[in-house]
């Protein structure tokens, strides 16, 4: 397995937030997390990313023990809703940032950005600062960034929540389309039910601390804990 988080826990003060957090990831895939507010979903994302160090458990990335790693040492990309751009930087030199600090060659480092600008369907937009570009331009040059300095996991804290229906659409296509394309493996957390079907190769669901990891989207749908039955229900119902 490609990511192993065994029996995680961590607490603040007398409140334990995540308890005994256990699953594993392949390679290339992404996880969906969904959960509600405040059962431990950025705690869990912020402790694989090494923002926050556990109690006790261990965390395991390609075979290697990364527990006690340095986040900036990681290779981990935290991405999350309000994420900001360095706002004296264009487009182009937002993306370029990880990539300079990589020192990698000018002229490889414009093919890339190139590249990624066309992928993320900003051309054009490259020379713009981060105040002139929209709110989904924005986010799509974020996840430029993430992604351009090949990151060994992606951990999304409800990337596109403040985005609108029809943008939302858009990043979610774009995001399938880009993971393939870079081989991404990503955990992403969202409170919208259909983008963790549609997003995920796999499920899980929070609930007060513990992480549920479900084989296939069906046994997801099909369980009543999660009450995801019921909202299909709902919405059938309305239809
Ligand atoms: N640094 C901290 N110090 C103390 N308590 C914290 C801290 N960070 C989070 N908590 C508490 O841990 C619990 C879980 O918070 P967390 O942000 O992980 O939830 P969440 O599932 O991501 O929620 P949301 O969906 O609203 O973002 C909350 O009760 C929160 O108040």
């Amino acid at each position: 397995m490609f990511l192993e988080v065994q029996h995680v826990i961590k607490s603040f003060g007398e409140e334990k937030v995540v308890k005994d957090l256990n699953f594993s990831l392949e390679s290339k895939q992404t996880l969906s997390i969904l959960g509600k507010s405040g059962c431990g979903k950025t705690t869990m994302l912020k402790t694989i990313g090494g923002l926050i160090t556990p109690d006790s458990g261990k965390i395991l990335l390609n075979g290697e023990d990364i527990t006690a790693v340095k986040p900036e040492k990681r290779n981990i990309v935290y991405l999350y809703q309000e994420d900001l751009l360095f706002p004296h930087l264009n487009a182009f030199e937002n993306i370029a940032f990880g990539l300079r600090l990589k020192k990698i060659p000018e002229g490889l480092i414009k093919e890339e950005v190139n590249h990624m600008l066309q992928s993320l369907e900003l051309e054009g937009q490259a020379d713009k600062m981060p105040t002139e570009l929209s709110g989904g331009q924005r986010q799509r040059v974020s996840f430029g960034r993430a992604i351009s300095t090949n990151p060994s996991l992606l951990l999304l804290d409800e990337p596109f929540g403040s985005l609108d229906t029809g943008t939302r659409q858009r990043m979610q296509e774009l995001f399938k389309k880009l993971t393939a394309e870079y081989k991404i493996t990503s955990l992403f957390v969202t409170h919208d039910l259909k983008e963790a079907v549609l997003m995920g190769d796999q499920i899980g669901f929070m609930h007060d601390g513990i992480l549920k990891v479900y084989e296939d989207k069906k046994d997801f749908i099909q369980d009543p804990e999660t009450g995801v039955q019921n909202e299909i229900d709902f919405w059938g119902g309305l239809i």
